[in-house]
């Protein structure tokens, strides 16, 4: 086939210098493999190995000397054709050798990774790791055809973080990688429940005035495409944020980027106002009952509008992203996402749906490749969980969200309860905090060391005594929650 370039060659040369994102996984030696050996291993391209069908071509299920993988194999009809759902870029048969000079240099466990190749230049086939379950798309969307319930908000939090440590990692690399296409159909699950984000096709890895950069047209997918993108200098790290911030409104909504079933079609269109009216409970996915804590409804909203700006400068960069997600990430209950001991009095006490029981995605146990949230905290936290208490965790989360809530012009509808929130403030809302909680009374600021005491629980006492949680303003008090309750 006329698109194959010695650009793999090279970048497999590069590739075993280079040392993964995460040291604690071992660098992954790029292979060559023999085409035969992959025309065996999926047995001649058979429908019975096949996984998936995308604009660019075919992937296949295969065992390669003993490991489970995906072969990548473009489709030669489509390799002169534009993405059917895609804006054109390069073409489909330069696709391939992009995404192996990609990932050959760039390797995390947040990625699906790059395994090898095939050595015959006729038809160059990817090989990458195989992730057994499906797609954040076939997660969010296909959930009532498969049987399976929605994912749980724990679950989709960690998954929207896990994603954008991807990104993350891929604009802090250097030269940054600009992925281009982020959309939950790239977002892959691995066996331990996991996101990694695939499908290198379209991403860029230069400086931004690299003549690469400057000479390559504008791509990605319709619905997640930056409206800001439309010369190839336009393009930034902050095209993959606005998609990100799609993904991000897929993920709380449950539906998709667009849909002609909603008036607007486009999710942003639809989302933003209704965000921006504060009407957020209409934005959640009706599926499952929107996260409990308030914060998190908002924050996970404002992160979200804050991703998709028109003004592309006024966009947090992924670093922010992250630090926001990983905040919330700690306030929603880990049981909702980590609930394999006990699945069903975890579900029970935190109220959340019944179906989430039944979930898969809930009751597997992490295991192999785990992001290792564990802190400090989060380990009480956790220990706490066994006992039946109900967790939270700031970790200094509530100065976050001042920042992200108060001072811009687009979030000015929330500035005025972020500011009622302030922690400690006149309100009297209390504080607590995890082993050594200090309570505060209403319309009082003396506080009370709790001397490692348990804390009631916050929303069933509702009439807890004079030291209470506020719980007439129990969402207040959520809000700077970060201690343990019975
Ligand atoms: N590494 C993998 N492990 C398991 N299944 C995979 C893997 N990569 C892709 N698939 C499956 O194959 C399908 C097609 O993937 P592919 O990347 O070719 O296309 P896409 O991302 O869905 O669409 P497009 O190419 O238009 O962006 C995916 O939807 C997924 O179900």
């Amino acid at each position: 086939m006329g698109y194959l370039s010695c650009k793999a060659e090279s970048a497999v040369s590069v590739s075993n210098s280079q040392t993964p994102s995460d040291s604690h996984e071992k660098p992954i030696k790029i292979q060559h493999f023999d085409y035969s050996d992959l025309v065996a291993a999926t047995n001649g391209f058979s429908d019975q190995k096949l996984l998936g069908k995308g604009s660019h071509g075919y992937v296949y299920k295969a065992v390669l000397r003993g490991r489970l993988v995906a072969v990548k194999r473009p489709s030669r009809a489509h390799s002169k054709i534009p993405r059917p759902t895609s804006i054109s870029g390069p073409e489909a048969t330069n696709e391939v050798d992009n995404e192996i000079e990609i990932l050959s240099k760039i390797q995390s466990p947040r990625l699906v990774n790059l395994l090898g190749f095939s050595n015959d230049t006729r038809d160059r086939l990817l090989v990458v790791e195989f992730m057994s379950n499906g797609t954040l798309y076939d997660v969010l969307h296909s959930s009532n055809a498969n049987n399976k319930p929605p994912p749980s908000w724990g679950r989709r939090i960690r998954l929207a973080l896990q994603t954008a440590k991807a990104i993350d990692i891929l604009h802090s690399s250097n030269p940054p990688v600009i992925h281009r296409d982020i959309k939950s159909a790239n977002v892959l699950i691995d066996r331990s429940y996991n996101a990694r984000l695939g499908d290198f096709g379209l991403a860029l890895r230069c400086h931004l005035d690299d003549y690469k950069l400057r000479s390559t047209p504008p791509a990605g997918t319709m619905g997640y495409l930056d409206p800001c993108y439309v010369t190839p200098d336009n393009l930034s790290t902050k095209t993959d944020v606005f998609s990100f911030g799609i993904l991000l409104l897929e993920i709380i909504s449950g539906r998709k980027a667009i849909d002609v079933g909603f008036s607007p079609p486009s999710i942003v269109d639809w989302a933003i106002p209704l965000i921006k009216r504060g009407k957020l409970i209409t934005v959640y996915d009706p599926r499952i009952v929107p996260p409990k804590e308030p914060v998190v409804r908002k924050q996970l909203a404002v992160i979200a509008a804050k991703c998709v700006r028109s003004c592309r400068e006024r966009r947090p960069s992924m670093k922010d992203v992250v630090v926001w997600l990983t905040g919330l990430s700690k306030l929603v209950p880990l049981h909702s996402w980590n609930n394999f001991n006990n699945p069903c009095t975890m579900v029970e006490t935190m109220g959340q749906p019944v179906e989430s029981r039944a979930s898969p995605m809930n009751l597997k146990p992490l295991g192999f490749g785990e992001e290792n949230f564990e802190s400090m905290e989060t380990k009480l936290a956790r220990q706490a969980m066994r006992n039946s208490r109900r967790v939270y965790s700031d970790l200094g989360f509530s100065s976050n969200l001042m920042e992200l809530m108060a001072g811009t012009d687009e979030e000015s509808e929330f500035r005025g309860k972020a500011d009622g929130h302030e922690p400690n403030s006149k309100s009297g809302n209390r504080v607590s905090r995890f082993g050594s909680a200090r309570y505060f009374s209403r319309g009082s600021n003396q506080s009370t060391p709790s001397n490692g005491r348990e804390v009631p629980h916050l929303i069933r006492n509702q009439s807890f005594g004079q030291r209470s949680f506020i719980c007439s303003k129990r969402d207040d008090a959520i809000l700077h929650a970060s201690g343990v309750s019975r």
